[in-house]
């Protein structure tokens, strides 16, 4: 069997994590595994993690580590036999720290975007809360205008994605990401990509993939015993 790959994803609110997850799911046949949707899922069970997060999300603050470690960890045990790319987690050094003793990873990979792309984009960026589909006005719109392609259910602007909100996130995202960036420099994995365009970035990340899984191959739950 051919060795598993593992990758993390990190960058500010709208650096396009969710959007370049998903297209390296697609063509490479791995797990795109969301720590917000984790989040999600656990709120709409109300697990015991799910009720306690809820509270720090609602009032706009990073889940505790230890909570977030609890979710996160045991959902990449069940994972042993595939290939994945986590967005979302780590992001804090605590988190990078419990990630490190729990599984190798291959790469890292860092989208560095200017603050006026992130502004931008998030100012078009409409979501379906259950689910966390991400849809933009101008470079993914839904079928129809203000309305979830799967379930028809409406889309929201969420208050975070306000260019007045945004400043403060990204100077948060800075303070906390930087020791774990730092760490992932000092392991030789970490890959920073600048650009202002998904589609500019997306072909030096498929090109390094590409290398580092030589052939293509299938989803395992995709094929038969
Ligand atoms: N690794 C984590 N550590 C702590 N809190 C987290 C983590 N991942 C998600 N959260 C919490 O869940 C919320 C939703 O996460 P999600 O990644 O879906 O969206 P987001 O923070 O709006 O990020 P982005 O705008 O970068 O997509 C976050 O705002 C945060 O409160
Ligand atoms: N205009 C534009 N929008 C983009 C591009 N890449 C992603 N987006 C949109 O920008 C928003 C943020 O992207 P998302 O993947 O949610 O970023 P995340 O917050 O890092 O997960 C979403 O509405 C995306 O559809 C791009 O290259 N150009």
């Amino acid at each position: 069997m051919s060795k598993l790959f593992r990758a993390v994803i990190m960058g500010p609110p709208g650096s396009g994590k969710g959007t370049i997850s998903e297209r390296i799911a697609q063509s490479f046949g791995l797990t795109h595994l969301s720590s917000g949707d984790f989040l999600r899922e656990n709120i709409a069970a109300n697990t015991e993690a799910g009720v306690l997060a809820k509270t720090y999300i609602e009032k706009g603050l990073l889940v505790p580590d230890h909570v977030m470690t609890r979710l996160v960890l045991p959902r990449l045990g069940e994972m042993t036999r595939y290939s994945w790319v986590l967005d979302g987690f780590p992001r804090t050094l605590i988190q990078a720290k419990a990630l490190n003793s729990s599984c190798d990873l291959d790469m890292v990979i860092s989208l560095n975007i200017p603050l006026e792309t992130l502004k931008e984009r998030l100012s078009h960026r409409w979501i379906h809360p259950a689910s966390g589909r991400v849809y933009n006005m101008v470079f993914n719109p839904p079928r129809i205008q203000g309305v979830d392609d799967v379930t028809g259910e409406p889309l929201v602007q969420q208050d975070d994605d306000r260019p007045e909100a945004l400043v403060t996130r990204l100077r948060h995202y800075k303070d906390v990401a930087k020791p774990v960036i730092d760490l992932y420099k000092s392991m030789g994995i970490l890959h920073t990509f600048s650009d202002t365009e998904t589609d500019q970035i997306w072909p030096y990340i498929s090109s390094l993939i590409s290398n580092k899984i030589p052939t293509v191959r299938p989803d395992p739950r995709c094929t038969s015993p």
